[in-house]
């Protein structure tokens, strides 16, 4: 969180004041900072520099076009998981031939729309999906780039909802049948086998799993060699962890260069899928305080932010740091469960956190750049909030904040009796 800083007792965005923000834009709001993004995405660029490899940005963390567009002028390649994703990069200048296409479920029209714009690879997570693949690549009159993601069956040591290479969890073909798998597709007339991926979790605080997997899927790699299927890249998806409050997880760089130890001697180009390293840090969500509520043994801030718009508190007990905008010099600290004004007791962005508040005050929402506003809903009919963008000073409204016309578009009353 370096680009958000207290200077004077209140909290800026580069030279702008966060409180400037809120009063032109209204609340909640998500505020973003070019600058954070740019440094987070050279850090793994640097990192590379030199090798043949390829980081593509995991939409999904934060898919707004003014964000994919600070990255795809960096250079960037995307790991997508829908059409829509596929649609955001495009209109925000990607390059499709870097962008790799992940997700358990495509569906004929996604691949069809992909093979047209002429995508890196597809990541394949099943044999059904291989097939599927296959035979849309041959009505296309094309070949199809693909590669599988290998279930490496390593414990990422993280949250059970956001670990995924685990045998029981549904992604990636598993690492026991992946030879089989691949000797079929290498006999097949519309798909291409140049690669092997893996993505095990995210949110990752140590080195260790990822070096499991990349020991297992390099012993995978060298069978298949044996088979002769060689191949071109290895991806290692994404799952890199930030710090949210005390956490420690490695830099982009200590990681890469551990990667790069064990590939070395190797031909293979390297593929990664950053999300929440590139993103989480680079915003913030600004709510303000609309009452304090002092009940027997335990004190509420309402605020005008809610599960609806930052739902990882209440997913997975998510913690966030939650700071005041502008420092009070006198009042009281008290402890407050921070509530939204959605009618579920799971509302809330932060649990027990000692503020010096009052009604009125504003409070930034920390590490809310990723999976914050992509996973933002409508429940309870609130709005959308408005997403800006702080750029060398100035404050670019990226996306505005929902109308009521937008949430009732395309419904319609039953037709008059
Ligand atoms: C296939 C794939 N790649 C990349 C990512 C991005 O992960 P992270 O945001 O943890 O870097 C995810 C999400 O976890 C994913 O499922
Ligand atoms: N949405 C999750 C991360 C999901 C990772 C996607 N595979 C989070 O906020 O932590």
């Amino acid at each position: 969180m370096d680009s958000f800083e207290y200077r004077n007792g209140r909290l800026h965005c580069e030279d702008v004041a966060l409180e400037r923000i809120a009063d032109e834009f209204g609340t909640p709001v998500y505020v973003y900072s070019r600058d954070a993004l740019e440094r987070a995405y050279l850090s793994y660029a640097t990192a590379l520099e030199g090798h043949n490899a390829l980081i593509c940005y995991a939409v999904k963390a934060n898919s707004n076009l003014a964000v994919l567009n600070v990255l795809a002028r960096l250079g960037a390649g995307f790991d997508i998981v829908s059409l829509g994703e596929l649609e955001r990069v495009l209109r925000a200048g990607g390059d499709p031939s870097k962008v790799v296409f992940s997700g358990v479920g495509k569906q004929a029209h996604e691949i069809r729309r992909a093979l047209d714009v002429g995508i890196h690879c597809f990541n394949i997570e099943s044999e059904a999906e291989l097939e599927r693949v296959n035979q849309v690549a041959g009505e296309h009159g094309s070949v199809a780039d693909i590669s599988f993601r290998v279930n490496p069956d390593v414990d990422a040591g993280t949250h059970p909802y956001i670990s995924t290479g685990l045998k029981e969890n549904k992604f990636g073909i598993a690492i026991a049948d992946a030879q089989r798998i691949y000797q079929r597709a290498a006999q097949m007339e519309h798909v291409n086998v140049v690669g092997m991926d893996c993505h095990i979790g995210s949110q990752l605080t140590e080195v260790a799993p990822f070096m499991d997997a990349l020991d297992r899927l390099l012993a995978l790699v060298d069978r298949l060699a044996e088979q002769g299927i060689a191949l071109r890249h290895l991806d290692m998806g994404g799952g890199l962890g930030v710090c949210y409050t005390d956490e420690q997880p490695p830099s982009a760089q200590s990681y890469i260069e551990a990667v790069l130890e064990k590939m070395s001697g190797r031909e293979l180009g390297l593929i990664f899928e950053p999300g929440r390293s590139i993103a989480a840090n680079a915003g913030v969500m600004l709510t303000q305080v609309e009452f304090l509520k002092l009940n027997e043994g335990k004190s509420f801030a309402i605020v005008d932010g809610a599960m609806n718009d930052l739902i990882r508190p209440s997913l997975y007990s998510a913690y966030q740091e939650i700071i005041p905008c502008s420092v009070r010099e006198a009042g009281e600290t008290r402890s407050y469960d921070v509530v939204g004004p959605v009618c579920e007791t799971g509302d809330f962005l932060g649990k027990d956190r000692d503020l010096n508040i009052e009604a009125g005050d504003l409070l930034a929402v920390c590490s809310a750049g990723a999976y914050g506003f992509v996973m933002a809903s409508n429940y309870n009919t609130r709005l959308r909030a408005a997403e800006v963008m702080v750029d060398d000073n100035q404050v670019f409204e990226v996306r505005a904040r929902e109308t009521y016309q937008d949430l009732m578009r395309g419904e319609k009353l039953l037709p008059a009796e």
